[in-house]
């Protein structure tokens, strides 16, 4: 870059120094090489570089998990990084993409570095990028679409990492080609980690879970975007501890059909609208039994067992069960939601709040759910409604998953200490594993009466 004093640019073995820099590895390994070449002879070396080759590959042969979770990710960034991305690729797409500043005295162009390159999953790139003075994140931001296209990539999310680092999450393929088959059911209680409980997969490769304990989940997502695969993912997964009495479902299921199977299994079930009002009421009550019951015994939080279950109370489409009746039924069962959310975490009171349309019903109580899942929805504006504000500019693009069979239970959540939005698909639980679920937990029921209030 010329100093304020100088129409001159740096000379180009400069550059060409400071690039070597940056890069050591370009000068030491050819050095390595080199004197091992010299000091141990090249047949010598020749049989090192094969055999570190050789035992790349059988460990890839051998152990997929390990090679996929440790080599996998550092070879394939290395590979993005010298071919993918390398040079004038990345350079003329930025160029195209106005994303660069001018030297005002000599003209020179300069484009934002790529510092590093991280590949966490065969689909998924995340590009570190150094801004030059003047550049801001809002730039890249009102370019992303015309960047998306420019590298030939189906999606770029993007995120600040520090002050002149921004991250570029790019999405290179379709990661769900796939169903993902229905969890199993394990058999032992003792076997289950509440707060670990597989629902899916992520962009990255990994398993999505999710917890069950001290936390409320939203789902939203328009019609046959799969939301029900979420719930019924997590309920196997709940499957012994259901069984065992110590989880109890508590469900609304205004559509009187998305849930009538699990109606058999259910600690309470209600459909019709004045039913749902008292099962929600019958919900808040037990809650605060238990507040009193936990305060006699001068304990914060119950551990959830056959003797203080942990309870979902598991409400489908809240929008409708919102707007029932008049205003002030409504405002009354907001405020009793407001109450399980901030009041049931320590008492084993949790919600799972089903939504098709994130709107101004359902938006107030939104902020109670501590978990936020966004599946394909039916207008952009949703996006930020569901996952918060900028989630869309940051690449959760639910919005344009296509409204297709082979997309449904594909949606974004947001990953935990970060800002990001990170594509998962719900695994699918058929209307025969269902059926499965409630025939495992009724072979074996040992929690307390059923009541279905109908
Ligand atoms: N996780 C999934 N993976 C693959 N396909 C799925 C998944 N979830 C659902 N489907 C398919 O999509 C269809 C619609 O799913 P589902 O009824 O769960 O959607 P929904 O969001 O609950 O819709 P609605 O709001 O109308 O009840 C299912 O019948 C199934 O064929």
């Amino acid at each position: 870059m010329a100093s304020e004093f100088s129409k001159r640019t740096k000379g180009a073995e400069v550059k060409a120094a400071a690039w070597l820099g940056r890069h050591p590895g370009s000068i030491l390994a050819p050095a390595a090489v080199t004197t091992a070449g010299l000091e141990l002879g090249w047949i010598t070396t020749g049989g090192i570089l094969g055999g570190t080759a050789a035992s790349l590959g059988a460990w890839y042969r051998a152990h997929p998990d390990t090679f996929d979770r440790f080599a996998a990710p550092r070879i394939r960034a290395w590979r993005r990084r010298w071919i993918t991305y390398l040079g004038p690729r990345w350079r003329n797409a930025l160029i195209a993409c106005d994303l660069f500043t001018t030297n005002r005295k000599t003209g020179e162009l300069h484009v934002p570095r790529l510092l590093r390159i991280r590949s966490y999953s065969p689909s998924v790139d995340t590009l570190y990028v150094k801004l030059h003075p003047g550049q801001h994140l809002r730039q890249f931001e009102a370019k992303l679409p015309e960047l998306t296209e420019a590298l030939k990539v189906e999606r770029i999310a993007i995120e600040r990492v520090k002050p002149r680092v921004i991250a570029l999450v790019v999405e290179r393929s379709e990661p769900f080609t796939e169903v993902i088959e229905a969890p199993e059911m394990v058999y032992d209680s003792d076997a289950i980690e509440l707060t670990n409980l597989y629902v899916g997969e992520t962009e990255y490769g990994g398993d999505w879970r999710l917890s069950a304990l001290g936390q409320h989940l939203f789902v939203a997502g328009a019609t046959g975007a799969g939301k029900n695969s979420v719930v019924n993912a997590l309920l196997r997964g709940l499957a012994p501890l259901i069984r065992d009495g110590a989880v109890r479902l508590w469900i609304c299921d205004s559509k009187q059909m998305e849930f009538a199977k699990l109606a058999g299994i259910a600690y309470r079930y209600a459909c019709e609208e004045g039913d749902c009002a008292e099962l929600v009421e019958e919900y808040v009550a037990d809650m605060q039994a238990t507040q009193r019951g936990l305060a006699d015994q001068g304990k914060r939080k119950i551990t959830p067992s056959s003797v203080t279950p942990l309870n979902v109370l598991i409400l489908d489409e809240m929008g409708a069960l919102l707007a029932y009746g008049d205003a002030s039924a409504a405002r009354g069962l907001k405020r009793q939601l407001a109450l399980v959310g901030s009041q049931g975490r320590a008492t084993g009171h949790s919600m799972v709040g089903l939504v098709q349309e994130p709107t101004k019903d359902t938006v107030p109580v939104r902020d109670l759910f501590t978990t936020r899942v966004c599946l394909r929805v039916t207008s952009a504006a949703h996006v930020d409604m569901v996952l918060g504000e900028n989630a869309r500019l940051r690449g959760a693009l639910a919005d344009e998953i296509p409204n297709a069979p082979e997309t449904s239970g594909i949606g974004y959540v947001i990953r935990q200490r970060s800002r990001v939005p990170m594509r998962v698909r719900a695994a699918y639980v058929d209307d025969r594993e269902l059926d499965e679920l409630v025939e495992f937990v009724r072979a074996g029921w040992r929690g307390a009466g059923l009541r279905v209030v109908a």
